[in-house]
């Protein structure tokens, strides 16, 4: 058997793994690194996280990105380049992780890496009916195999696009297997660039179990942040927010948009939620000319209206979930504030309750599907009605 073949063999075979989950997203803020030790898989997984850090983008990498990130007419060789560049830049930064931990490459079983999204195209946003469902991530795989010398599992997408899912929310699978809780219905809500949440009811049922995303979390805060202070690049504790009044003409006119009323799950990004999108609801609304503080306001209740609007869509209006947050929003108080006064019947706790630091937990899901494919199986979910195809997710790539 080719050499590859049976170290990946063994890998599977353990009882245990460790595998360092990378996550890079929408806020392009930098590359999540977990490294993660995981006992089993399927519902007897156990996983911990041995270390994390959040390694910055400078910002000459977020222009890089910025260049081809949600724009319909790029510059091929560059979107090229950077699927090469970031690869490289990726396994960089993770070596320099193992160096600063103290880790020898060697003791790590795998790399989970999602890439970085550049587009993200499900088809009812992109609307062209004779069109598939896609989305694009860069950052190669063996890139990441070859320059660390570790197995590598990447572009978790493409197979539940294939499969007949959006290509996104992947936090189900995960969700489900590490943080369903019998007799507690829970939502696991993430607030990145976009929002998004994992229902897992307390009856343990599969069939019931779905993630969706419900609209912006901090994508359009950042963006209009950047535009109007420049030294910023986000709302640090919604602080600008909190000194700005909701305009209630323009926070309708933007959750008039279709996004809103679709059916669940569904999947978006900022090839919707963007400045265009607000610009141009601005315009139909005569407040183009708002404070900026107001706008932010605005966009911070917008983002909280998205997620309980979605909460009431998939199960009316009261039910007493329990809601786990994590990602960068979570560090929000007037977002979490406003989904709060939204959602008054549920009880609030951040994924650290669980065992999982909420900045960490989605680079520790892609670590989560990469054991899952390495020594899982393919697990249904949502009774197939969900769009969560039971498949096995990642591609393989060996160092050598
Ligand atoms: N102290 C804070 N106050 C307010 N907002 C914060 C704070 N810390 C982080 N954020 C927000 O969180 C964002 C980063 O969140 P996160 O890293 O979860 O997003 P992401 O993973 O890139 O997005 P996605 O999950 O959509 O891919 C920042 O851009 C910022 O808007
Ligand atoms: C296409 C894409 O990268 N989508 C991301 C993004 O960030 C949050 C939300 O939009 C979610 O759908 C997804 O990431 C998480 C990890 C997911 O797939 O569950």
């Amino acid at each position: 058997m080719n050499a590859n073949l049976t170290r990946l063999v063994a890998a599977a075979q353990k009882p245990g793994r460790r595998i360092i989950g990378l996550m890079s997203g929408t806020s392009l803020d930098g590359l999540d690194v977990a490294l993660c030790r995981f006992e089993g898989h399927g519902p007897a997984t156990r996983v911990a996280v041995e270390q994390f850090t959040t390694v910055p983008y400078p910002e000459a990498v977020r222009e890089e990105i910025r260049r081809v990130f949600a724009r319909r007419d790029v510059e091929l060789q560059h979107l090229t380049l950077l699927h090469a560049w970031l690869g490289s830049l990726h396994a960089r930064m993770v070596l320099a992780c193992l160096r600063e931990w103290n880790v020898e490459s060697a003791t790590v079983d795998a790399i989970a890496s999602h890439g970085q999204t550049v587009f993200h195209a499900p088809r009812q946003q992109h609307g062209l009916a004779e069109w598939p469902d896609a989305t694009l991530q860069l950052g190669d795989g063996d890139h990441l195999a070859v320059h660390t010398g570790i197995l590598t599992i990447s572009d978790f997408r493409q197979k539940h696009v294939a499969a007949g899912g959006q290509g996104a929310p992947l936090a189900v699978y995960g969700d489900y297997l590490i943080f369903s809780q019998p007799g507690e219905d829970r939502l696991l809500l993430n607030l990145g660039g976009i929002a998004n949440f994992t229902f897992l009811p307390g009856s343990l049922d599969a069939a019931e179990v779905f993630s969706t995303d419900v609209g912006p979390g901090n994508t359009l805060l950042d963006a209009f942040v950047r535009e109007f202070y420049p030294a910023k690049s986000y709302d640090e504790n919604g602080e600008l927010a909190a000194q700005g009044q909701v305009n209630p003409a323009l926070l309708a006119e933007l959750l008039c948009h279709a996004f809103f009323q679709a059916g669940l799950p569904k999947t978006t990004g900022p090839e919707l939620f963007n400045l265009a999108y607000v610009r141009a609801a601005q315009a139909r609304t005569g407040t183009a000319a708002l404070a900026a503080t107001d706008l932010l306001a605005t966009l911070t209740e917008l983002s909280a209206a998205g997620i309980a609007g979605a909460v009431e869509l998939a199960f009316g209006l009261g039910r007493p979930f329990h809601v786990y947050t994590s990602g960068g929003g979570m560090h929000n108080p007037t977002l979490i504030a406003a989904i709060q006064r939204r959602l008054p019947h549920c009880r609030f706790a951040t994924t650290e309750a669980l065992g999982i630091e909420p900045d960490a937990k989605e680079a520790v899901l892609f670590a989560v599907l990469a054991n899952e494919t390495l020594a899982g199986e393919a697990r249904s979910i949502g009774a197939g009605q969900q769009r969560v195809p039971a498949v096995a997710l990642g591609k393989i790539s060996f160092p050598a």
